[in-house]
């Protein structure tokens, strides 16, 4: 069954950042650096569902290498999950400037804890009475993209996953992330809060990727989907929000094509660990849209953006529930990207 959230459940998917050795899993639950203190991130992070694995600037670009899963009270059961890290970065097809170091690693910890019921803002959404079980998890797959025409926001369902890029300055401030800050407040400021905490190693974002639970109710009246006004009804929202760091800053100062392209393939692989992992911890994900990251305000094609995404080889502990099919030339990921039509 899904796991249920109350305020003592924690789901600790860890980010990573520190610059301490690699742990056990049962130490790394008790993991504290300076900038990211678990303690701390119970407290700020409490509505972050967040993320895999860091692991400081020259470390391994490997989720699974630095990986932080705690989820002690959400599901016992998955902290016994056994970690089966291949050395990852160096299958990785499309991320081949992933390091393959993996001298040091960080626990950054992500916590999944609704705050109090009464919290309209913050009612995590209802989990959807979905199988939880499955198959095991193929050893690798690739990430299929299947094109939807239509705003990424108004028919998605509760617990779908919308995915699109950021810049780790920590603003949702223009294009589609200006309508997800409007519509998705409480994620916003998870969002924020995160930039904030990395503010003094922002470079290490880039790459990565933050995954945050549905936080702002479908119950809430619901906004047109270009985020003014009402309109849409209940429904709009309700969704976890994956963010791609794909590029440190934003405007003249973003990262060239090519460095957007190759921090999309990292943050992509880095974000469908994240989902694994989430999963792993009883979250049920629908389904999972994006809309055409990088192909705005980026100004990288969407094109080059697709064939980045689709030649990440996802491997064991990166190939998540939702969206796999399995057909006879292997497994893929099917991921809906949404455009509004002409
Ligand atoms: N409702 C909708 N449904 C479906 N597709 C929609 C849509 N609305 C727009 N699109 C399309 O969505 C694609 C992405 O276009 P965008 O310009 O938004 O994003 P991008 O990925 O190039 O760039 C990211 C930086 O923009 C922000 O900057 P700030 O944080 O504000 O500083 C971020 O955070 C990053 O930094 C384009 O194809 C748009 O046509």
């Amino acid at each position: 069954m899904p796991a249920k959230r109350s305020l003592k459940q924690t789901t600790l998917l860890g980010f990573v950042t520190s610059k301490k050795p690699r742990l056990s899993r049962s130490e790394q639950t008790h993991v504290s650096s300076s900038s990211d203190d678990p303690k701390k991130q119970v407290t700020e992070g409490r509505d972050e569902i967040t993320s895999g694995t860091q692991k400081g600037g020259e470390e391994s670009e490997d989720p699974k290498k630095t990986n932080v899963t705690s989820r002690s009270s959400l599901s016992p059961s998955a902290t016994a999950q056994p970690q089966a890290a291949p050395s990852a970065s160096a299958s990785s097809s499309a991320s081949s400037s992933a390091p393959t170091s993996t001298s040091t690693s960080t626990a950054t910890s992500s916590v999944l804890a609704p705050p109090p019921p009464s919290s309209p803002t913050n009612s995590p959404n209802p989990q959807p009475s979905l199988s939880p079980t499955k198959p095991p998890s193929p050893t690798k797959a690739f990430t299929r993209i299947v094109p939807h025409t239509g705003s990424l926001f108004p028919t998605a369902p509760p617990n779908t996953l919308l995915i699109h890029a950021c810049n780790t300055l920590g603003s949702w401030g223009g294009g589609i992330a200006a309508q997800f800050a409007r519509l998705y407040p409480s994620a916003y400021k998870v969002y924020k809060s995160h930039c904030v905490r990395h503010k003094h190693n922002r470079g290490e974002l880039v790459g990565r990727a933050l995954l945050i639970p549905p936080l702002d109710s479908p119950s809430l009246p619901g906004l047109k989907e270009d985020g003014k006004g009402d309109g849409t009804g209940p429904g709009v929202r309700g969704h976890y929000i994956g963010c791609l760091f794909t590029s440190l800053a934003y405007g003249k100062k973003r990262d060239s094509e090519d460095k957007i392209l190759a921090a999309t393939a990292k943050a992509w692989r880095w974000l469908m660990r994240l989902v694994c992992e989430a999963e792993e911890g009883g979250e049920m994900i629908r389904e999972v849209r994006m809309c055409k990251i990088n192909a705005g305000l980026f100004g990288v094609p969407w094109e080059s953006t697709k064939r980045a995404i689709e030649g990440v080889e996802l491997r064991e502990g990166e190939v998540p529930n939702v969206g796999r099919v399995e057909g006879e030339e292997g497994c893929r990921v099917e991921v809906q990207v949404w455009e509004i039509g002409c």
